[in-house]
């Protein structure tokens, strides 16, 4: 006889949790599976209503659900956002522009404006150049540090006050992992955090911070989702490899082992003997950075110097170059806008738009109001 679902009792249970290991019918599990995300973005006043919210699309499965339940919520409950596809393109042929195709798609799918900025735009250099000047062993570590920037500066661009990104707790676990191996205290006191404040000005966070890999692959099937599922064809960060594997492992002998790990690290307290790093300004670009220039202009210099190790070996940057034979500057890049002007444009567009705000009253029903003024008692 066919098993009934354990929330409802009446359907017929096609799955079995991964998280939870509950067996459930298909419309309960889109139910509780949106309903913990909710959860998680009420409980951790992670928006207010207003806020305009870039989502990272990427085209892959977890960016397009997460646009796929952010306007799902956002118009259950009247969290009062407004929500924008943001999608950065570094330039890897046979992967992101196929992927940014995908977006192109969910753009059309979700009616949401969509803003693509690009490595070759803002950086003068895209993926594929970097790979041909650097090798595939080191090109996650220039990747990784112009995606986050370039993501701040498209927010920039479209006056965003948030931006979400697809991480799962997967994800997070991995990282937490990572840095236990690694050592990296100032960074595992980090990653746990569901938001951060980011260069001080826009925020990010991550809604599924809490969503098990598997229920939202499971959630984009049964939805029939478009999304694009290709491995960048770089190669991959070896070292999270191993993470991913031995997480893996540990999660088919004990499921919860997910959610146990992000708990441990969320506990972990640094202590106090720890020097963790002081936040400044590039002097260059002015992005939020611990040393007087951001990793993103050292690694654009020993790009445009062809001494792309710099910013990535351990030795000095001074070692570096005085072991680089003399290359003429090789003149690719442009200079990226200072990060103090973009700052300053979005300012003043954000004062006017809070003074609109202002002027209108709060409609009171809202998922995610904090009104205390006499117009929402
Ligand atoms: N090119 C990009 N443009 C915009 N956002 C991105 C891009 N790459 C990654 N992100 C954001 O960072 C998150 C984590 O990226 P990661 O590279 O780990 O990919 P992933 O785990 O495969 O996620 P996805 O399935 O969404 O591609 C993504 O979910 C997305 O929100």
């Amino acid at each position: 006889m066919p098993r009934q679902c354990n929330i409802c009792q009446t359907a017929r249970a096609i799955i079995r949790r991964p998280k939870t290991g509950q067996r459930i019918c298909k419309e309960c599990f889109f139910y509780v599976f949106e309903t913990e995300i909710h959860h998680t973005i009420v409980d951790n006043r992670l928006f207010k209503p207003g806020d305009r919210i870039g989502i990272g699309a990427s085209g892959g499965k977890d960016s397009t659900v997460l646009a796929y339940v952010m306007k799902t919520l956002n118009e259950r409950y009247n969290y009062g956002l407004e929500l924008f596809l943001l999608s950065v393109d570094e330039g890897i042929s046979g992967y992101r522009d196929d992927s940014l195709e995908t977006v192109k798609r969910n753009q059309q799918q979700y009616d949401l404006p969509l803003k693509i900025v690009s490595y070759e735009q803002l950086y003068g250099w895209s993926m594929d150049s970097i790979v041909e000047t650097v090798g595939r062993k080191n090109n996650c570590t220039f990747c990784g540090v112009f995606r986050r920037q370039a993501l701040d500066r498209g927010a920039l661009m479209l006056d965003l006050d948030h931006i979400v990104t697809g991480h799962n707790a997967d994800d997070i676990a991995e990282t937490i992992l990572m840095n236990i191996l690694r050592g990296d205290i100032p960074r595992l006191s980090r990653c746990t955090e569901i938001a951060t404040m980011g260069d001080g000005y826009i925020g990010r966070s991550k809604p599924f911070k809490y969503a098990y890999e598997k229920e939202i692959v499971m959630y984009a099937y049964l939805k029939r989702l478009d999304y694009f599922s290709t491995e960048c064809t770089y190669s991959p960060n070896a070292y999270r490899g191993y993470a991913r594997q031995f997480l893996k492992d540990l999660e088919a002998v004990r499921p919860s082992a997910i959610i146990d790990i992000i708990y441990s690290g969320e506990a972990m307290k640094v202590a106090e003997n720890v020097k963790l790093p002081t936040m400044t300004s590039c002097e260059r670009c002015g992005y939020i950075s611990s040393n007087s220039i951001c990793k993103a202009c050292v690694l654009l210099e020993g790009l445009e110097r062809g001494v792309p190790k710099m910013g990535i070996a351990k030795a000095s940057s001074k070692q570096i170059e005085q072991d680089a034979p003399e290359v003429a500057r090789r003149g690719k890049a442009v200079e990226p806008v200072h990060f103090e002007k973009l700052r300053e444009k979005a300012l003043n567009i954000r004062k006017q738009r809070m003074l609109n705000a202002a002027t209108s009253s709060c409609s009171k029903d809202t998922a995610l109001c904090e009104c205390t003024g006499d117009s929402c008692q």
